[in-house]
């Protein structure tokens, strides 16, 4: 179907008399559109890689009580001064304290306690000696009662492996901010301090709208001239990554009206739309008029980048709109440079944009061009620096080395390429491990 219902001013319809507008300017044009979303609470096993909506404090010290470091011995290390293999001590072992018990019997001078490591050390102790600097024997006294004693060779300090209070949190220590991505090591801090109901922040509902009709569902067999949908897909695996929740919509057929209908039915269910293709000034690219209609406030419709030029940004109902294009490479791209960023704010995260690091280029770059590319490309440890390589296939068209990459690298606009060697900036994908 045709699309002429473009604004056409002075011969030429709006889309071919686009901006472009430099990557920066176009991320903070996003970002007052994207608010922070409502608190929820979910499950600890469920909330790996959500983010955390309040500041957890430590409700109590950690460790709460003093713990042993070591399966030995609790002492008094003052009854060890002095001794040697020549002058060994001998303590009773008076007291036997598995992991998870308390002490039953007070020490005093010349006594121990048998002790597990992680149990609670008795108050009068103040060091553990390890059951292998030690020697077991075992005596009859006057009433023919079996008594254990153990024999040390050495002076052992005040505080040998020995966890005092408070080691690693004392009492209301900021232990997690706001804010924080929950990975591994933030599930471990929850589930010390028995927070089972962890406070996250909702995860913005972005829908994905695909449009063209060459496109194909994912399981239909191929046609000529048509191609499977793929970008759906990849986006879906993107938000998902970036902490969105994907809504998979049917796509927009090259249809103005029903467009804007479909559009404006996906705004009163989810929190941001992004669509792929049509965004270009094709006779069927329909995103480009979309965005300027009287409803819908265009934010961009140019970016000064390689992919993605076409990129385009605007907001219904104060809701964001993300029309990215078609092009696979650029699709990719466009995501993680502005839809992220957006999903980030949503979500409260103290990181918006792809991390950034330099390192050196492993191989040269020859194209040339008057607007930054971001390049795909892998990192290589190799030699102890961190080197990284552009892929064979970067075109904007090219689906097949997204998945070979972990970074984008980011070529400045030059007119002679970038050398080999050169330090060049890099921007850090999600599924890096750099
Ligand atoms: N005359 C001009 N032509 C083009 C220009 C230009 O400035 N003037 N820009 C080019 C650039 S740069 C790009 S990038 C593309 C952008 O095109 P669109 O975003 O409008 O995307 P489409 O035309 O719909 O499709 C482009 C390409 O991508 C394939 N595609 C589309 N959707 C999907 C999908 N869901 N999964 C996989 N692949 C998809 C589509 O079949 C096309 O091959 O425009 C240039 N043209
Ligand atoms: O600018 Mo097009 O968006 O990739 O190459």
């Amino acid at each position: 179907m045709s699309n002429l219902a473009g604004s056409e001013a002075g011969g030429k319809p709006e889309k071919f008399r686009r901006q472009a507008i430099e990557v920066s300017a176009a991320q903070a044009s996003i970002l007052p559109y994207a608010h922070l979303l409502d608190c929820e609470r979910v499950l600890l096993a469920e909330a790996q890689g959500r983010t955390l909506a309040e500041n957890i404090t430590a409700p109590h010290p950690y460790p709460h009580f003093r713990r042993s470091g070591m399966d030995g011995f609790a002492i008094i290390s003052a009854d060890t001064k002095g001794c040697s293999s020549e002058q060994p001590v001998e303590l009773e072992v008076v007291d036997e304290i598995p992991c998870g018990s308390l002490p039953n019997v007070k020490l005093v001078s010349g006594t121990a306690a048998r002790i597990m490591t992680g149990a609670k050390v008795p108050d009068e102790a103040d060091a553990v000696i390890m059951f292998e600097m030690t020697k077991e024997i075992h005596k009859q006294d006057a009433n023919h009662q079996k008594k254990k004693y153990i024999e040390i060779r050495r002076e052992i300090e005040v505080g040998k492996n020995l966890t005092p209070v408070g080691l690693e949190l004392a009492l209301g220590d900021l232990i997690l901010e706001k804010g924080r991505h929950i990975g591994t090591g933030e599930i471990s801090v929850l589930a010390t301090f028995g927070i089972h109901q962890v406070p996250v922040v909702r995860r913005p509902r972005v829908a994905v709208f695909s449009t063209g009709s060459e496109l194909l569902s994912v399981e239909e067999p191929l046609q000529d001239g048509k191609i499977r949908n793929s970008n759906t897909y990849m986006l879906a695996n993107q938000i998902r990554e970036a902490g969105g929740e994907p809504y998979i919509l049917h796509a927009i057929e090259d249809n103005l009206e029903l467009a804007r209908s479909k559009v404006a039915a996906a705004f009163a269910q989810y929190d941001i739309v992004v669509t792929t293709g049509g965004v270009s000034v094709g006779d069927f690219d329909i995103m480009a008029d979309l965005v300027t209609g009287n409803d819908v406030q265009m934010l961009f419709n140019k970016v000064q980048m390689r992919p993605g030029s076409v990129t385009t940004a605007a907001v219904k109902d104060g809701k964001l709109l993300f029309a990215l294009s078609g092009n696979p490479g650029a699709c990719f791209v466009g995501f993680e440079l502005f839809v992220r960023p957006a999903i980030q704010k949503m979500l409260g995260s103290s990181q918006l944009f792809l991390p950034e690091f330099s390192a050196s280029l492993g191989k040269a770059y020859s194209k040339v061009n008057s607007f930054t590319r971001f390049v795909r490309g892998r990192l290589d440890y190799s030699d102890g620096r961190v080197v990284v390589y552009p892929a064979q296939l970067d075109e904007s068209s090219v689906m097949i080395t997204i998945k070979d990459s972990d970074v984008l690298i980011v070529i400045p606009p030059t007119t002679t390429g970038v050398h080999a060697g050169e330090m060049v900036k890099v921007l850090k994908l999600p599924r890096s491990t750099a």
